[in-house]
C-alpha cells in the first residue's frame, strides 16, 4: 500500500485491571493526500479510537500507522508530541477553545507552537470570521466557535485534518456550513482532511468513505461522484 494515512492490521485492547476490552481488529484502510475521507459507524465501532491512534493521541496494541510514510506507530513519546503538535490538525465536538481570550487569541496560542505557523488573521478571515476576531467564545455561536476551533487547527498548517464529529454540537444549517467550510479547505488548499461522524449521509460529499463495524473495517469505497453538503438531506 502507498497511501499517505495507512493503518496495517492495527489491533487496539483497551485494559483496564483485569479486563480486556477490544476496540480495533484487522483494522487496515488508507487515504490519498488531499482526500475528504469519511469515516462512518454506529456508536461504539472503534470510530474515535482510530482517529486517537493516527492523531498520536493513544498507542496500538499490534500492527502499523503510517502519516506520510513516517511509522507513527513506532514514535517514541518526544516524537508523538511533536508530532501532535507539528503534523495533525484537531477539531472536536466541543469548541475546547479558551474562554478569557479572543477569536484571534486563540487562534494565535495555537501558532506559537508551531514550526511555520499560518497568520492567524488571515486564517480567521478564510473562515469567515473577519468581524469577530475581536470576540471572546461566550459572544459567538456555537457554529462561529467552531470555525475559530477549525482555524486554530489550519493556523498550524498540519499535514492532516483530524475531526471528531466536527457538527455534533451544532444544529442542522450550522452543521452544513461548518461541513462545507471543512470540505472547501481540501479542495481550495489540498489538505487532508478525516471526518469522523454517525451520520450515514455525510458519505456523499467523501472523496473517500471508511465504514467501520464492530472494531474493523467492514468496507473502504472511493467516492468519483461527491455531492455538494447543500445537496445532502437528513
Ligand atoms: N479508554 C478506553 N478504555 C476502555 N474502553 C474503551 C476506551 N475507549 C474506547 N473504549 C471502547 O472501545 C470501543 C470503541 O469505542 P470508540 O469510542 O472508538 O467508538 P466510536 O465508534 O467512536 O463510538 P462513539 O460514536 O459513541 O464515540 C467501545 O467498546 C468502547 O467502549
Amino acid at each position: 500500500m502507498s497511501g499517505f494515512v495507512r493503518f496495517e492490521d492495527v489491533k487496539k485492547v483497551y485494559k483496564t485491571g483485569e479486563m480486556e476490552i477490544p476496540a480495533l481488529h484487522d483494522v487496515n484502510f488508507e487515504i490519498e493526500k488531499g482526500e475528504f475521507c469519511v469515516i462512518v459507524g454506529a456508536s461504539g465501532a472503534g470510530k474515535t479510537t482510530i482517529l486517537n491512534i493516527l492523531g498520536g493521541m493513544d498507542t496500538l496494541t499490534s500492527g502499523k500507522v503510517y502519516l506520510d510514510e513516517e511509522e507513527v506507530s513506532a514514535f517514541n513519546k518526544k516524537q508523538l508530541t511533536a508530532y501532535r503538535r507539528y503534523d495533525v490538525g484537531f477539531v472536536f465536538q466541543f469548541y475546547n477553545l479558551v474562554q478569557n481570550l479572543t477569536a484571534l487569541e486563540n487562534v494565535e496560542l495555537a501558532a506559537q507552537i508551531c514550526r511555520e505557523p499560518l497568520d492567524a488573521a488571515v486564517i480567521l478571515e478564510q473562515v469567515g470570521l473577519k468581524e469577530r476576531t475581536n470576540n471572546f467564545p461566550a459572544q459567538l455561536s456555537g457554529g462561529e466557535q467552531q470555525r475559530v476551533a477549525i482555524a486554530r487547527a489550519l493556523a498550524k498548517n498540519p499535514k492532516l485534518l483530524l475531526c471528531d464529529e466536527p457538527t455534533g454540537a451544532l444544529d442542522y444549517n450550522t452543521g452544513k456550513a461548518v461541513l462545507r467550510l471543512l470540505q472547501g479547505t481540501c479542495r481550495e488548499t489540498g489538505k487532508t482532511v478525516i471526518v469522523i461522524t454517525h451520520n450515514q449521509a455525510l458519505t456523499a460529499m467523501a472523496d473517500r468513505i471508511i465504514t467501520v463495524k464492530s472494531g474493523t473495517v467492514v468496507s473502504m469505497v472511493k467516492n468519483e461522484k461527491t455531492v455538494d453538503i447543500s445537496e445532502i438531506e437528513w
